[in-house]
């Protein structure tokens, strides 16, 4: 669990995180989104200390921050940045291995890791490890930094704009990797990003900054019922509501008995994309798989239309 206790950042007159106190609960999904310079990095990065608050507590497991030694808050804490931020002279194996040797782990428990991690993020070892960073394309770099972020089994991950610099192919299934890999680890993630749609895909709760404060901290389905201001109403954009809330299930949740006919959807599949698919193949409904392929059932027009109508 991470408690932020009414904390401040000032940069001489100038207030950017202004008295922001919330709770983020263990093995859940942050996301921080808001304007330009609303604060939201400074935030994060009070978490890991890379920055020091002015004033105000944060606890990491009921402990001040404050108390808890550098390499220490390292290892319970990953950190990852969009461009990655790979060492360029150092192998993929390397970079992985940083924290770990930092930590002074045995030889052999470091590459055991190595390992495992190259192996979850869909990258073999042994063509993968040995070769440097600008050996790699875009996607797969940012697979190493956040493996790289993961190394040392953090119990959280910070991440800025981590998926930022990628093509909305990569982009999706970079997202879909993380919430398989936060499921694996039960990692508790604070994600900052720009992208709404991103933010209502990923999180558990969303946390919207303006000028310096929290204006609303709720999970994704309240924010769209009751936007608290008219800025976090902007934001959230009052067209895209209904896509919002079906981004936020998967098609899996959303299937019923029976067959149909046409192009199977993965049951990871978000809703939104669901009815894409559905409004783009023209059909009334779609079969729906599991990961194996298994026949689950199928998706409708109208369950996904009435899954996109305001929760009463
Ligand atoms: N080291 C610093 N010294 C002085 N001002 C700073 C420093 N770091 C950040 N700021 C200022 O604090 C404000 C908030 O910055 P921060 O990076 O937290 O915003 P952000 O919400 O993450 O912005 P963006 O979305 O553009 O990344 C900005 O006005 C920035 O110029």
């Amino acid at each position: 669990m991470i408690e932020i206790d009414n904390i401040t950042k000032r940069y001489g007159d100038n207030t950017v995180v202004d008295n922001v106190s919330m709770t983020i609960a263990p093995r859940t999904v942050t996301v921080i989104v808001g304007t330009s310079g609303s604060g939201k990095t400074t935030l994060m990065r009070m978490i890991n200390r890379l920055v020091e608050p002015t004033s105000g507590a944060i606890r990491i497991d009921g402990e001040d921050n404050r108390g808890i030694p550098g390499y220490e808050l390292r290892r319970r804490i990953g950190y990852a940045i969009q461009g990655h931020g790979l060492f360029p002279h150092r192998t993929v194996a390397e970079n992985i291995a940083t924290v770990p040797g930092l930590l002074g782990w045995e030889k052999s428990r470091i590459e055991a890791k190595v390992k495992e991690l190259l192996s979850l993020f869909q990258l073999d070892p042994a063509a993968f490890g040995p070769r440097y960073p600008h050996e790699l394309s875009g996607g797969q770099q940012q697979r190493v930094g956040v493996a790289r972020a993961l190394a040392a089994e953090p119990n959280i991950l910070l991440m800025d704009e981590p998926f930022g610099a990628l093509d909305p192919v990569i982009r999706a299934k970079a997202q879909e990797d993380l919430l398989a890999i936060q499921k694996h680890f039960g990692t508790t993630i604070v994600l900052v990003t720009h992208d709404m749609e991103e933010a209502f895909h990923l999180a558990d709760k969303i946390a919207v900054m303006d000028k310096g404060r929290i204006v609303q901290y709720a999970a994704p389905e309240d924010m769209l019922v009751n936007p608290a201001t008219d800025f976090v109403e902007t934001l959230i954009g009052v067209g895209e509501r209904p896509f919002r809330l079906l981004s936020i299930g998967t098609v899996g949740e959303a299937a019923e008995a029976g067959t149909a006919e046409g192009e199977p959807l993965a049951a990871a599949t978000s809703q939104r994309d669901a009815l894409s698919s559905l409004l783009w193949s023209g059909r009334e409904a779609l079969p729906v798989v599991g990961a194996d392929g298994v026949p689950l059932g199928r998706v409708t027009l109208a369950s996904l239309a009435r899954r996109a109508a305001r929760p009463r």
